[in-house]
C-alpha cells in the first residue's frame, strides 16, 4: 500500500483536460492544494466541480497527451484505487441517498472499512475496527445515535455518520462536494462546526459549494471555476468579491463578510 508523505501537497494538478462526450469538461486545469491547506471550490451548475473531484478519486481521468500532465496525490503518481479511496475522504449528496438504508449509525460508519454500503456476514469485522467507529463517533458528538437507524435521524446527523464513516481509514484529506444540500439552519451550522473540528485536527479540507456561508474560517483559500477552467484562485479575502462573483455567475452578486463567514446576494 502506498503511504502517503505528509509533507507532499496533497494535490498537484498540471493541465488536466477531461473530454466527455466530445466536450472539454475541465480545460487545462492546474491546482497545487499544499499539505496544510483548506480550500473551497465554487463554480457555477456545470462548471467541473464535481468533474474535478473525480479526476482526483481517480473516477474521470485526463488526456493523456497534454503537455506537462501530471496528476499527483501526495507525492504520488499511480495509486491503486483502494489505497487512494482511504486516503481521500469524500462525502457526496449521492453516497448520502446510497446510505439511506435501514441500517445503524454504528454498521454505516463501520461499513467504511468496506467501502461497502451495508456490512455482510462474509465482513471480517474486527474488534479494533468497532472500537475505531465509536471513537469517531464520539468526536463528531453523536455516539448516542449509534444504534438508531440511519432513517430515523435528521439529515443534518446522517450527514455527520456520513462524515464519520470517510474518516474510519484516518484519511489525510476530506473532500465535501456539495455538503449542505438540503439542511436546515441549524445541522447547517452544527455541521460547519464540525468540519472546522476535522480541519483542526490536521485534515485538509476541500469543499465543494454553491453557498459561500459553507466557507468555515479555518479556508483561507478560494478557487473559482467556469466552464471547466479556473477563473480565479487566491486568498478568500481577496477571491470573494461582488465583482468576481459577478463575473462567475453571470449575474449581480452581492457578497458580504460577517464576522468569519461570508453570504452573497443575488
Ligand atoms: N460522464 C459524463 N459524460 C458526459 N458529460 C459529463 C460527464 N460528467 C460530467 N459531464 C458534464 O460536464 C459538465 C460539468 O459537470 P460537473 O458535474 O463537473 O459540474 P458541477 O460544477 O459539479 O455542477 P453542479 O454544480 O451542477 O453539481 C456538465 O456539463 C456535465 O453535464
Amino acid at each position: 500500500m502506498v503511504e502517503p508523505n505528509a509533507n507532499e501537497p496533497v494535490i498537484d494538478f498540471r493541465h488536466v483536460t477531461v473530454i466527455k462526450e466530445n466536450r472539454r469538461i475541465l480545460d487545462d486545469i492546474s491546482l497545487r492544494i499544499e499539505a496544510d491547506e483548506h480550500i473551497a471550490i465554487i463554480g457555477p451548475n456545470g462548471s467541473g466541480k464535481s468533474s474535478l473531484i473525480k479526476v482526483m478519486t481517480r473516477e474521470y481521468y485526463p488526456i493523456a497527451d497534454a503537455s506537462g500532465l501530471l496528476t499527483k496525490i501526495m507525492g504520488e503518481d499511480v495509486w491503486n484505487v483502494f489505497d487512494l479511496r482511504k486516503q481521500l475522504g469524500i462525502i457526496t449528496t449521492d453516497l448520502q441517498i446510497t446510505c439511506l438504508l435501514e441500517t445503524t449509525v454504528f454498521d454505516t460508519v463501520l461499513s467504511g472499512f468496506f467501502s461497502s454500503i451495508g456490512i455482510y456476514d462474509i465482513f471480517d469485522v474486527t474488534l479494533e475496527m468497532k472500537v475505531i467507529v465509536l471513537e469517531i463517533l464520539k468526536f463528531l458528538g453523536i455516539d448516542h445515535l449509534a444504534f438508531s437507524s440511519m432513517t430515523k435521524i435528521s439529515a443534518g446527523e446522517a450527514r455527520k455518520a456520513l462524515i464519520a464513516r470517510a474518516l474510519v481509514h484516518d484519511p489525510k484529506a476530506l473532500i465535501l462536494d456539495e455538503p449542505t444540500n438540503s439542511l436546515d439552519m441549524k445541522s447547517i451550522f452544527q455541521f460547519r462546526k464540525t468540519i472546522s473540528k476535522i480541519a483542526r485536527a490536521g485534515k485538509n479540507v476541500i469543499l465543494v459549494t454553491h453557498d459561500l456561508a459553507d466557507i468555515i474560517p479555518e479556508i483561507s483559500r478560494v478557487v473559482l471555476i467556469q466552464d471547466g477552467k479556473i477563473f480565479a484562485d487566491g486568498k478568500k479575502e481577496e477571491i470573494l468579491t461582488s465583482e468576481n462573483l459577478t463575473k462567475l455567475f453571470g449575474i449581480p452578486v452581492t457578497v458580504e463578510k460577517h464576522g468569519e463567514y461570508y453570504a452573497a446576494f443575488c
